[in-house]
């Protein structure tokens, strides 16, 4: 047989038919959801009379539209005060119990971010095919899995049939090699990837994340760079399998135990690319050049290293780029060629299914031990990922360094890496945020977004403004 990457064995191994046209039919393993995008397709399962057609494979949970507000949670679904917000959780409550999906309620302690929920669970396993109606799913990738988003219609599919109608991608390859300068982290990696390869780069292709700093990189850091393979435009990111993917799934409490899990073992340790596989493209940099990253514009390819400016036109690749960069610079009400340490921030969210895990709240909390938020901070929030994940930290007294730091230590959601819950950020208010998106109005009308690593979130917060963490 041909030398296959790990997409070509993943999709081989789920293939169920295939036409001529090029149209696939793909078996799903996992399906996760969540309140926004499953009401039309249980409904629409509800019209036509359907069952799910292998109920186990479905989990759900809350995240978009919970409150973080220890108060606001107290009562529950009844508690959530915005109606909207409160309609769509009560509505996935209603849906998960008509039709017997497993679910991970609002004060459940495992309820939490899907993507962040899913593999703590050990839901997601190594070689399978994962999806939910959400673009972030790419984060399941870390695993070994082929996981990809996929939208409503599709999620009533899955549902009804267990399969999903695809079109196999193109192969890519990021090779990123050597190790990583102290204080470089997961996040800084995947921002420089597609501050390289822009947020069309991955359009169409299945990325595969490979090299030392890969292999280096805890399953947590993998995570994180899977999540953000959709902003570089490609659906799928993934890691090959290695003894730290087998090492974190196992004990996790859907994990197979026993028999089981030694069969398990034995497939997972196929899921690497063939030594000879030819990718479509391959990508290559080098550890060591990577800087901590801050994204000052618009889109998650404007972003530079910290010690960097905010860059001029002259630097752009074109007419379509410069038109971007300055309506970034306006909406961001920043100056081209300004030192990206002179931007201040309003706000700080740590948080997010891209760093709101335990080594992302750590690494926040080894910066601000024993400090404190500036005064020109108005609001800074860290918010686990899960309720376990808060437990965990809680069990390590990191919300105590928070709190006492001036930080607010919030109940797990998807808090204000988007403007669906009550986490928002006002007009023309910088923050400095562990999330993937800084479109415009992702975090509130006006908002202006700076992505980072937790790490980097951590110290801006007690400078009040970007600085870089290495020496801070
Ligand atoms: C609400 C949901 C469909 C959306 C997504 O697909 O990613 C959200 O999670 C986001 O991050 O923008
Ligand atoms: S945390 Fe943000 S990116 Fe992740 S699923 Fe929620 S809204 Fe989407």
């Amino acid at each position: 047989m041909a030398a296959q990457t790990l997409y070509d064995k993943l999709w081989q191994d789920h293939l169920v038919n295939q036409r001529d046209d090029g149209s696939s039919l793909i078996y799903i393993d996992r399906h996760l959801l969540h309140e926004v995008t499953s009401p039309q397709a249980f409904e629409g399962l509800s019209l036509a009379n359907r069952d799910p057609w292998r109920l186990s494979a479905n989990v759900a949970t809350p995240d978009h539209n919970v409150p973080t507000v220890a108060s606001e949670r107290k009562e529950g679904v009844a508690g959530i005060k915005d109606d909207v917000s409160r309609l769509q959780v009560a509505t996935l409550d209603e849906n998960c119990a008509k039709f017997n999906i497993t679910e991970f309620t609002i004060n459940d302690v495992r309820q939490g971010i899907v993507h962040v929920v899913g593999p703590e669970q050990g839901l997601v396993l190594p070689g399978m095919t994962v999806v939910c109606g959400d673009s972030h799913t790419a984060t399941h990738g870390a695993l070994g899995c082929l996981a990809h988003g996929i939208g409503t219609s599709e999620v009533e599919h899955v549902l009804a049939t267990q399969c999903l109608v695809q079109t196999k991608m193109k192969n890519m390859l990021i090779k990123v090699d050597g190790k990583l300068g102290e204080g470089v982290t997961p996040k800084d990696v995947v921002l420089a990837i597609i501050a390289k390869i822009g947020t069309a780069g991955g359009t169409g292709y299945a990325i595969e994340f490979a090299g030392d700093v890969f292999r280096d990189m805890s399953m947590e850091g993998r995570m994180t760079v899977c999540n953000m393979a959709i902003e570089a435009g490609a659906r799928v990111g993934m890691v090959a399998v290695d003894d730290t993917t087998i090492e974190y799934v196992k004990g996790r409490p859907y994990a197979p135990t026993g028999e089981m899990w030694d069969k398990a073992v034995a497939y997972w340790q196929t899921l690497h690319s063939d030594g000879d596989a030819v990718f479509d493209t391959v990508i290559e940099m080098a550890g060591a050049d990577i800087a901590p990253q801050v994204s000052w514009g618009t889109s998650p390819e404007m972003v530079v290293d910290i010690s960097a400016h905010v860059p001029t036109l002259d630097a752009a690749k074109d007419d379509v780029q410069k038109d971007a960069w300055t309506r970034a610079y306006e909406y961001m009400g920043l100056t081209a060629g300004q030192p990206v340490t002179d931007i201040k921030v309003d706000r700080v969210f740590i948080g997010s299914c891209t760093n709101s895990r335990i080594e992302d709240i750590r690494a926040a909390a080894a910066v601000i031990k024993g400090r404190r938020v500036a005064d020109s901070v108005k609001e800074a929030i860290v918010v686990a990922g899960s309720g376990l994940v808060k437990q965990q930290a809680e069990s390590e007294g990191l919300d105590k360094i928070f709190t006492a730091a001036g930080f607010e230590w919030r109940e797990p959601g998807c808090s204000m890496c988007l403007a669906m819950n009550a986490d928002k950020l006002q007009p023309k208010e910088h923050c400095a945020s562990t999330s993937n998106r800084n479109f415009e109005g992702r975090q509130g009308n006006g908002g202006r977004t700076h992505l980072v690593s937790p790490a980097m979130a951590a110290a801006a917060a007690l400078a009040g403004h970007f600085v870089d963490v290495r020496n801070y």
